[in-house]
């Protein structure tokens, strides 16, 4: 063995090697090693999305401004659809067509199914404990499809509120009827904001809490300061070494506070919930007829209680998912209603189509607008689509979290990459609306685009995983809120100002609605 070796050593490297055959296929060989060697290495060209130039530390932050939907726009006229920002040190991908909307809410949708880490979120939904929130995962999964979709916001319960719907919509009426014979005008995004929280108070909660009713007033300011917290951005989620800015500033006291107040508030409806449900039932009055009437708070409580859904739900968990209602459906339906009788008022001529179409259904005896009637009502969907087109309530959506890396449209994503997909924007891409700019609800009598979250152009309610499961019971109350309104008066702008006056001016936060109150003055129509 040991000669056959020294053979080797010897002859081998020396005849063996210069033979000119061996040393091709030898050479061939390494040629592929080297190859397939080089294609497992991690790619070092790396194909980002264009970027505008960024500051050091802070990224692009200073080029948000304050509409950053509307910068955000200007900058992907210069760099396309498909943008890398720096958020100070989070890298942010913007998206700003239908197209590829449409890649990261359905064909990577579950790539794109995490959110962001936010403080403040962190802070006042009980870390996460909510579903708007909550990282995508198995608690996520399980609180969305079986306690919202299922329990909480089925078709089936929003039905139940018909009745709910109905009663503070005539509510409304009288108070507009009263405005007009007292003053003359009508605060409607006063009257709106109330409405939609009355409504989402009843619902939630089983009774309501603006001003007069008990603890009203200060629940009403509570919330606004928990809206207004949500839309605030603390500089430590984008630039960690400044997270103390935070604490010195005072925003991490407020943040505690509020988040203590909300929770002394909850737990005294969940105290109050808890003792009714006990009286009720030893006095016997528990049955399966009573399901109509439970709120969302007796819902949650009842499945905790008897396991419903197969895993347990925590207080905190109760608590949040109530938050998330309040945070999610009351700011989002008033700005709606806003936005739309200001362009009803900005146009006159729609805003008698709609008219004749809604006092042209509604004709019964006693003239109420039924929610049956409103399947019937295309143009007024019309108006409603070309709203949410116009002025998406949430016009950046609420952002995602890439969890792997990815290619789009040609461009590398890194795994941990937010992503704020602008539904503004692409409501008003020439590429997929003519006239983009112009309210022009005829353009959906002639289509099937709908806001559901199939047809990318107009998405703002989201789409895929993560989109908003309140849709049924957002456009159930808008649809009868606004029917009403328009056949029960005729409308027009205090001083009589032309429609094409009135203010457009946008308010800053999370949610946009009229910087300016809308102020018009109502004729009633039958009286
Ligand atoms: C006009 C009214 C509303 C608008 C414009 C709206 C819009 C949105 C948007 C843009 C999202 C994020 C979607 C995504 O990431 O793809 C969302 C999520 C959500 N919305 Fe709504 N929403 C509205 C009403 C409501 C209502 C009334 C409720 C409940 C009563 C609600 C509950 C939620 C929840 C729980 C989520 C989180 C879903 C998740 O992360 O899986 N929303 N909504």
């Amino acid at each position: 063995m040991s000669n056959f070796l020294q053979f080797l050593g010897q002859h081998v490297t020396t005849s063996f090697f210069l033979n000119p055959f061996v040393l091709a296929i030898l050479s061939a060989i390494f040629i592929l090693l080297m190859f397939k060697w080089s294609s497992t290495l991690p790619s070092t060209k790396h194909n980002s999305p264009p970027s505008p130039s960024k500051l050091p530390i802070i990224g692009n932050l200073h080029q948000l401004g304050l509409q950053p939907h509307r910068s955000l726009r200007f900058l992907a006229q210069r760099h396309g659809p498909l943008m890398l920002l720096h958020f100070g040190s989070v890298p942010t991908l913007v998206v700003s067509s239908a197209d590829a909307a449409r890649e990261i809410m359905k064909t990577h949708d579950l790539i794109f199914a995490n959110r962001p880490k936010s403080s403040m979120f962190e802070k006042l939904l009980y870390n996460y404990k909510d579903v708007s929130m909550a990282p995508y995962g198995e608690y996520w999964r399980q609180m969305k499809s079986v306690l919202c979709v299922l329990h909480l916001l089925s078709n089936k319960r929003v039905k139940s509120f018909r009745g709910v719907r109905e009663e503070e919509t005539t509510l409304m009426i009288q108070k507009i009827k009263q405005s007009c014979y007292s003053s003359g005008t009508v605060n409607l995004s006063e009257v709106f904001a109330k409405l939609t929280n009355d409504v989402v108070c009843r619902v939630s909660l089983g009774r309501k809490y603006s001003g007069g009713e008990e603890g009203g007033s200060k629940f009403k300011e509570l919330l606004g300061d928990f809206v207004e917290l949500l839309g605030i951005i603390s500089v430590g989620d984008y630039i960690p070494w400044l997270a103390w800015v935070s604490r010195v500033n005072g925003l991490d006291a407020r943040t505690e506070k509020v988040a203590t107040r909300l929770d002394n508030f909850l737990e005294g409806v969940l105290e109050e919930h808890t003792n009714f449900q006990k009286k009720a039932r030893s006095d016997g009055h528990v049955s399966p007829e009573n399901e109509d009437q439970k709120d969302f708070v007796d819902v949650l409580l009842w499945i905790q209680k008897e396991n419903v859904i197969g895993f347990p739900v925590e207080r905190a968990s109760i608590k949040a998912v109530i938050l998330d209602v309040f945070a999610a459906g009351t700011d989002t339906v008033y700005t709606v209603l806003e936005w739309a009788m200001t362009e009803l008022l900005r146009h006159p001529n729609a805003m008698e189509k709609v008219q004749n179409e809604v006092r042209g259904i509604s004709t019964g005896k006693e003239r109420e607008v039924t929610e049956d009637d409103l399947n019937k009502m295309h143009y007024l969907k019309a108006v409603i689509k070309e709203t949410f087109r116009l002025h998406p309530p949430i016009p950046l959506l609420v952002p995602r979290e890439s969890t792997q890396s990815v290619k789009l449209q040609g461009y590398d994503i890194a795994a941990g990459t937010q992503v704020i997909v602008n539904a503004w924007a692409i409501g008003r891409d020439p590429t997929s609306w003519d006239e983009p700019e112009e309210f022009h609800p005829e353009r959906f009598l002639t289509t099937s685009i709908d806001v559901k979250g199939h047809d990318f152009e107009l998405i703002p309610f989201g789409a895929g995983r993560r989109s908003c499961p309140g849709i049924p019971f957002a456009l159930t109350i808008i649809e009868l809120v606004l029917a009403n309104l328009v056949q029960k008066f005729d409308w027009a702008l205090p001083n009589e100002a032309s429609g094409q006056d009135l203010d457009m001016s946008e308010s800053i936060g999370l949610t946009i609605h009229r910087k300016f109150p809308l102020t018009a003055v109502a004729t009633p129509y039958f009286d």
